[in-house]
């Protein structure tokens, strides 16, 4: 299911509309969608009853997750715990709540943070729902019921929400004898509240979040059941301020296998796809892991995969698969150069309670918790720019040439000399004053001379495609100077490096890195890069 599709259970695009749109006369179709008066119906997820079995197959290595979400929610009509769902960017979590909603045919009403960016519009949205209140020509696109402020909210939700919960409890009396299709199921209603983690954007007086998590203490209706959606972890958002902690359930980020099945699935020909997944999912799961990135990219690059098909009909497997990838190779990299992104969400993973002392401590001691568990899934040059960055901030210029010599930091050991009294002092000072001002500005040139030396020192052998980088860094590929560019910029827009005024000497913007050492050794760890070698230090 897509985001369009889920986008449209919000807008609870109504059968009448949806069918008058065949007719294609706009007049028509404005019509009925104004005269269109929901109804409880609305209230649920639509279209064809979902099985237990389609359920689970149309969300390949989910199960897990299906099946404890399912047990969350409980039989019919009994009360719940708040439950907070959380995991990486497409990791299936909204599709997958409202898709077992679809197979448990319940009333729920979602409102998400990405499409409702202030709280006015997403009580409004909530509101809107529970009152069966559509916007449209009619009503100006007004929405049922004006409320800003939490408290209102509290108070029309309570109404809204006894109001609809009572007509569910007369509709499923009537469903017991005289079954209607198409009707909820019980008489509990449920809330689903998608992407939390962007409510901090808006939000600078950090009242809305405690305030949602509250809900279920300040209605006490069990009739409601809570779903928080969130990008981040549970423990970015409670700080013991006293409401129930919801249940957690944790959506893991995609291993290559996983994304082989989810891949699979609905596939015709599972031999030809599996062919082409084993050419391209290695390169792109250490661009992305992202479901809908990914299917974009493969989509057309699978069309590109089989275009030589025709002509290989009297061929061998093999030497098709062999013929098909030499036709497709070029387009790879175009294709990865595309879905290049940073992730810029925190840590997302299980953690024991040990695990969340030792974060708790860190947090206390003013240490980033986020950086040391980010997961990075950055192209290697991303990643070697990255520590670029980091040792231009960090580092005196006046050093670099010392530092990036032909020898390279690897064996810095062997290039110190006995250093004087006075110049001992001076280094003492320089670094001091390195403290205090913190990380340095630099300029794009500097950025990009670190950048060439760095990258031509890998320990032990270069992967294909960072040799490939290094060269045409080196022979000055201008495409290749676009994508470093474009990286940078995207290293940017994640806040990872940031661009400073720029200097009224040189006239060039300045760039300054924000990532913490620990966050530099990480990297630099999982690029088996020595960066210790390369840092100035007393
Ligand atoms: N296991 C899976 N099987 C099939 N499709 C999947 C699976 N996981 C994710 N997808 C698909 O990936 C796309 C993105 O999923 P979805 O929007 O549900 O992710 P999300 O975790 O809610 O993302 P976000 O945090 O950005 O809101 C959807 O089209 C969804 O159907």
């Amino acid at each position: 299911m897509g985001k369009e599709e889920i986008q449209q259970i919000t807008r609870r695009t109504t059968r009448s509309f949806s069918s008058s749109s065949a007719t294609g006369n706009e007049a028509v179709k404005t019509k009925i969608s104004e005269s269109y008066i929901p109804t409880l119906k609305d209230l649920v997820f639509g279209g064809n009853h979902l099985s237990y079995d389609d359920l689970l197959s149309s969300f390949p290595t989910r199960g897990v997750q299906i099946s404890q979400i399912v047990h969350l929610l409980g039989p019919l009509n009994s009360p719940m715990l708040p439950i907070f769902i959380y995991g990486g960017a497409s990791t299936g979590k909204t599709s997958i709540i409202l898709q077992i909603f679809r197979h448990l045919n319940r009333p729920l009403v979602y409102a998400s943070y990405r499409t409702c960016y202030s709280p006015c519009l997403f009580f409004e949205s909530i509101l809107n729902q529970l009152l069966l209140h559509k916007k449209n020509a009619v009503n100006g696109y007004s929405s049922s019921k004006r409320c800003e402020k939490p408290s209102d909210f509290v108070n029309l939700l309570r109404e809204s929400l006894l109001s609809v919960i009572g007509d569910l409890k007369v509709n499923s009396g009537k469903l017991s004898s005289n079954k209607l299709p198409g009707q909820p199921n019980g008489s509990m209603v449920y809330l689903i509240l998608d992407n939390l983690e962007l409510v901090r954007n808006w939000d600078k007086s950090s009242t809305i979040l405690p305030f949602m998590f509250s809900l279920y203490d300040i209605l006490k209706m069990p009739e409601v059941g809570l779903i928080y959606i969130s990008n981040t972890s549970p423990d970015t958002y409670y700080s013991n301020v006293g409401y129930v902690e919801p249940i957690p359930v944790y959506f893991p980020e995609y291993t290559e296998e996983d994304l082989r099945q989810i891949f699979l699935r609905n596939q015709e020909n599972r031999k030809l796809y599996l062919s082409f997944l084993d050419v391209v999912l290695k390169p792109f799961c250490r661009v992305t892991r992202r479901v809908d990135e990914l299917s974009t990219a493969f989509s057309s690059l699978f069309r590109k995969y089989c275009e030589p098909l025709n002509d290989l009909e009297h061929v061998s497997y093999e030497e098709m698969k062999r013929r098909l990838f030499s036709h497709f190779q070029p387009h790879i990299a175009l294709s990865l150069n595309e879905i290049f992104q940073v992730p810029s969400w925190p840590p997302l993973e299980v953690e024991s309670n040990k695990e969340k002392k030792r974060k708790s401590s860190i947090r206390k001691s003013g240490g980033c918790e986020d950086f040391a568990e980010l997961d990075f899934h950055m192209s290697t040059s991303a990643k070697y720019l990255l520590i670029s960055a980091f040792l231009a901030s960090r580092n005196p210029a006046t050093l670099d040439a010392s530092l990036f010599d032909s020898t390279a930091g690897s064996d810095s050991h062997k290039r110190k000399r006995k250093a004087s009294v006075k110049s001992l002092e001076q280094k003492e000072a320089a670094e001091q004053e390195l403290l205090m001002k913190g990380p340095g500005t630099f300029p794009l040139e500097r950025l990009l001379a670190i950048f060439q030396c760095i990258s031509s020192v890998v320990e032990g052998p270069l992967d294909e495609e960072n040799e490939n980088d290094v060269l045409r860094f080196e022979s000055g590929d201008s495409g290749f100077m676009s994508d470093v560019l474009m990286q940078l910029s995207s290293l940017c827009n994640a806040n990872f490096i940031i661009k400073g005024g720029s200097c009224p000497l040189e006239g060039s913007t300045r760039y300054r890195s924000m990532i913490t050492e620990d966050m530099a050794l990480k990297v630099a760890r999982s690029l088996k890069f020595p960066l210790p070698n390369y840092l100035y230090r007393r």
